[in-house]
């Protein structure tokens, strides 16, 4: 992965703008398709460290330079067994590698050492096809092309039918916002169109991820503040988009952890915890300290 390690740095942002994914790392010869359903995902003694700078450069002139020279683990010994359908919390002070962990799912970067599987396929075994086609991410940062909302959508699935695109823009509750718009799905959005509030941004960008319809979705869970209504409206737009798909959350909010099938507990690049949301809290440990700090929006039971 020389030269697309330096792809990799320079449209990492963007890739996550996009939703869809434009995988970075080298196919496999004769690829294999991931199953185009719900997937489980498998993390197998995963290690990792970004390339740094100057490995990014040397391995770009020199094949194998980059094997060689090396920065700090940012994930270490990560081990976890997701069922497909489930909703997993990732949870974890700053800096603590729960994006890392959200990257290598959908092969940005393949792992140091260790493997990533998802419905048991080796991702460096896997098609650069069929990974777009199963992995789907939300960021905080929904951010839309300048474009119409119709353009904006169909990216997802370019023979989606305007009937296919209502459907979605109505189970991510933002199909009333688009019909009081004088040129409806014409209307163009983004940077210099129409001004979206960062809720109806997001909710357009639920909406095509519906039509997208991924096993896998990956959430950035907002940390911004979104008034009350439009929060409610994101909320239930995301429990149509998560239903029937696996997820992996990294979670904000005490809903999403409370109502984990698994949370995952990171912290300095491993999983330290691992389990639902009453288990945690009475084992007393960082995960009963983070939803005392990070999660408190209700009192906490006694834990522990
Ligand atoms: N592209 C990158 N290149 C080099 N190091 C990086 C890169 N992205 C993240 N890191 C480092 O990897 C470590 C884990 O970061 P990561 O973003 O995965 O943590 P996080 O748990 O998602 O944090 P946060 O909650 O603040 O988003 C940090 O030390 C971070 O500085």
């Amino acid at each position: 992965m020389r030269v697309d390690v330096m792809t990799a740095l320079v449209s990492f942002e963007r890739v996550f703008e996009v939703l869809d994914l434009e995988p970075l790392v080298r196919e496999a010869p004769d690829p294999v398709d991931l199953p185009d359903q719900a997937v489980s995902v498998d993390l197998d003694d995963v290690t990792f460290r970004y390339p740094s700078a100057a490995e990014v450069s040397l391995a770009s002139l020199e094949q194998g330079a980059g094997d060689r020279l090396g920065g700090s683990d940012v994930l270490r010994g990560v081990t976890f067994h997701v069922g497909p359908g489930s909703l997993v919390a990732l949870v974890g002070p700053s800096g603590a590698g729960k994006t890392t962990i959200t990257s290598l799912v959908a092969r940005l970067y393949d792992p140091t050492s260790g493997t990533v599987r998802l419905g048991g396929v080796d991702l460096r075994e896997a098609s650069n096809r069929s990974l777009r086609e199963v992995v789907g991410m939300v960021t905080q940062e929904a951010q839309l092309f300048h474009d119409t909302i119709r353009a904006n959508l169909s990216y997802a699935r370019p023979e989606a039918t305007d009937a296919e695109l209502w459907e979605a823009l109505r189970a991510a509750q933002v199909a009333t916002l688009v019909e009081s718009l004088p040129e409806g799905l014409d209307t163009v959005v983004g940077d210099r169109g129409h001004r979206l509030s960062g809720g109806e941004k997001q909710r357009l960008a639920i909406a095509r991820l519906l039509l997208k319809g991924p096993g896998l979705v990956i959430l950035d869970e907002a940390t911004a503040h979104l008034d009350s209504e439009s929060e409610v409206a994101v909320q239930r737009a995301l429990d149509s988009a998560l239903a029937g798909r696996t997820a992996l959350v990294i979670a904000h909010r005490l809903s999403t952890v409370r109502g984990a099938d698994l949370i995952l507990v990171v912290d300095e690049g491993r999983i330290v915890e691992q389990g639902r949301h009453s288990e945690l809290l009475a084992a007393g440990g960082l995960y009963a300290e983070l939803y005392r700090t990070q999660f408190s929006e209700q009192p906490t039971p006694a834990a522990g």
